[in-house]
């Protein structure tokens, strides 16, 4: 008779959809979040017996989130995450550990008062591990699609029997920027690593994404000095001149083909150099 052992197990409310809006006389301020709890611990028994002793419901998980707002307020998505985060694993002697993460959706202020637009795809992000290694947040952004018409070159690559793709001295270049970023002391400023992103994709000359990445992860540390790693995911958002040639037509760097798959995918991390960096918790199973 074969046996069997539960293995890494966490449970929690995924996506938890709050809008808190602050009203005022100089008009009104709203934060648009989705918030995931997980929660690992002495779980055992409910997997393996059904005794829920230890479990804290997913529902009462989600209406901690929206207590939470009321009592404390949100003063940025990282420090609810960490008090979300802290207040699972301190009132419940079950659970050891929680991850908490946090999508906000960002709204654009129309008239002053009380009109807001969405537009972009435009994501904050930060995900906060509380547990015996304290506490760590990573910060991001996700979503930012950022595009350049020129300043933007991809020669000098290996040739081999498979290659087609031309040299080009200017080409359009577009990303949809996946990035996070490390501090183990202080807050970033957000907004400040945000920019840094944005200016140094902007203002670096390109002979490649990848020298683009380097760039705009070095801009964040340069900018923010609390973080020391920042972790970029950039797809290639391809234009491909379209050839009107046969329709009697130039093309002078003028009509493009966006394609959107398949892309480019360029990642890589850069971190503040001779400095130790504690490992990044991850959970995974
Ligand atoms: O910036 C680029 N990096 C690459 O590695 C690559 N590969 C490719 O086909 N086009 C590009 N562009």
């Amino acid at each position: 008779m074969p046996t069997f052992e539960l293995g890494p197990n966490q449970y929690g409310k995924a996506e938890t959809r709050l809008v808190r809006v602050e009203r005022g006389p100089a008009g009104d301020r709203i934060t648009d979040l989705n918030v995931s709890v997980a929660l690992r611990g002495d779980l055992a028994a409910s997997h393996l017996t059904g005794d829920n002793a230890g479990v804290l419901p997913t529902d009462t998980q989600k209406n901690t989130v929206y207590a939470f707002a009321r009592e404390f307020g949100i003063d940025g998505i990282e420090a609810f995450a960490e008090r979300l985060a802290e207040h699972f694993v301190a009132s419940q002697p079950s659970i050891h550990e929680a991850r908490v993460s946090i999508q906000q959706y960002p709204w654009q202020d129309v008239d002053g008062a009380h009109t807001f637009r969405r537009d972009g795809s435009e994501v904050r992000t930060a995900t906060v591990h509380h547990g015996h290694y304290g506490t760590q947040t990573v910060s991001g952004v996700t979503g930012l699609v950022l595009l350049k018409t020129t300043d933007s070159e991809f020669h000098g690559f290996v040739q081999d029997r498979y290659t087609t793709l031309p040299e080009t001295r200017d080409r359009i270049l577009a990303t949809s920027v996946d990035a996070t970023w490390r501090a183990v002391q202080g807050r970033p400023d957000p907004a400040a690593a945000r920019a840094a992103l944005v200016e140094a994709f902007a203002d670096t000359y390109s002979l490649a994404l990848q020298q683009t990445l380097f760039a705009m992860g070095s801009r964040v540390l340069q900018r923010c000095p609390e973080v020391l790693e920042v972790r970029l995911s950039l797809p290639n958002r391809h234009h491909f001149l379209v050839d009107l040639a046969p329709f009697g037509l130039d093309n002078p760097n003028e009509v493009y083909f966006a394609a959107d798959r398949p892309y480019g995918l360029i990642e890589g991390v850069v971190r503040r150099d001779g400095v130790a960096i504690p490992e990044e918790v991850a959970w995974t199973f």
